[in-house]
């Protein structure tokens, strides 16, 4: 079977903040419909990463191809048009919005958007918080499926979640694992920035570890096993 073709590919990318030079050359490729995540200590450089590909770090040098097409000099609205999106870790829900204008807020960049009821069959308390009048009245683990859903209704196809996981119950991450899986077999493609080394390599296909700003390992889900010595060095777990 050929391979999915490439949605993301960057090639030796540099990222600044200021004088500042975090990113030293990471080079990495996402497939369509792969999970792919990206694993390393604070600081490694991985949120620097996906807001590089996103367009939110402005600084940057090297190669971002998005379906084919160079991003590097693109400011992050014609990127989100490209289908991208991504959740920050702090989520980004407005307190002086409610749950259902929170998940309104984003504007639709392409058809094939999920509608609602596919939104409330993947996270069902979305559904019964929808009346709440400050998205941020509901609990972490709901404000992390509402910070998804929402952007799975603008039509993007690639999204990057960054450490979606942080500060929540072990039964609401499996609850977002769950969701992660089943967009995975809607054909979605995600990007994973993950501390939690063992929920995250449980649903990925491949794993990229970055430590100062490079990528030094990249482990696909069949050598995890084998290298999970390595992988404990790199990531301290
Ligand atoms: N806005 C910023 N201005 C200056 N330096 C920054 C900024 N954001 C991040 N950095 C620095 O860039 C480096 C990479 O940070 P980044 O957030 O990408 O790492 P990370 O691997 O995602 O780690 P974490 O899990 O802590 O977010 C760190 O040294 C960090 O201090």
């Amino acid at each position: 079977m050929p391979e999915p073709a490439i949605l993301i590919d960057v090639n030796d990318l540099s990222a600044f903040y200021g004088e500042s030079h975090v990113l030293h050359g990471v080079s990495l490729t996402i497939r369509a419909g792969e999970v792919v995540t990206l694993l390393g200590r604070n600081g490694a450089g991985k949120t620097t990463t996906l807001k590089s590909i996103m367009g939110i770090v402005r600084q940057r040098q090297g190669s971002i191809k998005i379906n084919g097409l160079e991003t590097v000099g693109l400011p992050s609205n014609r990127i989100a048009r490209l289908g991208v999106a991504f959740c920050p870790e702090e989520r980004g829900i407005f307190s002086s919005l409610s749950v259902e204008e929170n998940l309104l807020l984003p504007p639709i960049i392409q058809p094939g958007g999920l509608g609602l009821d596919d939104l409330f069959t993947l996270f069902p308390n979305i559904r019964e918080r929808l009346s709440t009048r400050q998205g941020t009245r509901l609990s972490g683990g709901e404000q992390q499926m509402l910070a998804i859903a929402r952007v799975l209704r603008t039509g993007a196809r690639i999204l990057m979640l960054d450490e979606p996981t942080e500060g929540l119950a072990p039964v609401i991450v499996e609850q977002i694992g769950e969701a992660i899986l089943a967009l995975k077999a809607r054909g979605f493609t995600i990007v994973l920035v993950e501390q939690n080394f063992h929920f995250a390599s449980g649903l990925a296909d491949r794993n990229y570890v970055m430590e100062d700003g490079v990528i030094v390992e990249m482990v696909a889900r069949e050598e995890v096993r084998e290298k999970a010595g390595l992988l404990q060095e790199y990531l301290g777990v």
